[in-house]
């Protein structure tokens, strides 16, 4: 069906300059890419390459004041770029979800976890608060959250980080967004916590065909999940291949390097398989 295969996010021309006490700075350079329903688009790149700059664009979450982003964001048909805070609230969540490399910064000190979560919930849907609740729990243990229930009262300070990172996962999954963007989502993770968060992002995007766009140092983790690559150096992506064409015959040098570099896939064959059973 030509539906299926039409994206559900095209990133056209994209830059990022923030401004500093020394003039603008460049930091994303005319990059584009797409993602289409169900597909997994990997994003690589160096540390301080841009991919964390490039996720926070496209959920339009940089200070509007100390930054200017060009270029098109079409999420599901719609420009995101440029617009209002306050529609871009209504769109965050429901429609595209962050998994944040720091889940301290997804979450305010000063409420109990599931208030955050219930309202979140409630902000996108017309569920009571009853019904916000349950989904908020069947969510949790889907990360591997037991006694969720507790775990709503409790603030973000009193979990650690790899249960916040989790609780995150859960909130960004529960309301089927047509776009997960997952920023080292596994980083903060034990390996059993690593795979079943993977498990469940690639369930997600079986039932739901939500399109994710994955951010990781973990080559690893690229290879088992992405169908796609985009490598990105400085600002730029300088290639972008099907995953199988880029591991095995990376063309820039910099991918080669990436390659070479690569201490070795972390994801034994073994855990593939558990990964997928
Ligand atoms: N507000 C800002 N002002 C100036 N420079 C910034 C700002 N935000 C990010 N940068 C710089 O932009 C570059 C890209 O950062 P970004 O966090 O996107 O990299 P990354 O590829 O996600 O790295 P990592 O893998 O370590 O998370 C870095 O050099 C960073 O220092």
């Amino acid at each position: 069906m030509a539906e299926q295969t039409s994206p559900v996010l095209q990133v056209k021309d994209l830059k990022v300059t923030v401004k500093t006490e020394q003039g603008k700075l460049p930091l994303v350079h005319s990059i584009d890419f797409e993602l289409k329903p169900g597909r997994v688009l990997g994003l690589v790149g160096e540390s301080g390459s841009g991919k964390t700059v490039t996720s926070l664009a496209l959920m339009q979450m940089l200070e509007r004041k100390a930054s200017e982003v060009e270029g098109s964001i079409r999420l599901n048909g719609r420009e995101l770029n440029g617009r209002k805070e306050e529609d871009m609230r209504r769109i965050r969540g429901k429609e595209v979800a962050l998994i944040m490399q720091n889940p301290m910064n997804a979450f305010s000190p000063v409420y109990p976890i599931g208030t955050q979560f219930i309202e979140t919930i409630r902000t996108h849907t017309s569920l009571s608060k009853k019904q916000a609740a349950e989904l908020a729990c069947s969510a949790m243990s889907d990360v591997n959250l037991p006694h969720s229930s507790e775990l709503l009262r409790k603030y973000p300070f009193e979990l650690s980080g790899g249960m916040l990172q989790r609780v995150m996962i859960a909130l960004s999954v529960c309301l089927n967004p047509s776009v997960i963007i997952a920023d080292e989502p596994t980083t903060a993770l034990d390996v059993t916590n690593q795979l079943q968060v993977l498990r469940l992002l690639d369930r997600v995007r079986q039932d739901h065909g939500t399109a994710i766009l994955l951010i990781s140092h973990d080559l690893g983790v690229i290879a088992e999940m992405a169908d796609d690559v985009a490598v990105m150096q400085q600002g730029r992506i300088v290639e972008q291949a099907d995953v199988f064409e880029l591991f095995d015959h990376p063309k820039h040098a910099y991918t080669q390097t990436l390659l070479a570099a690569r201490p070795m896939l972390q994801i034994s064959p073994e855990m593939a398989h558990c990964i997928w059973s």
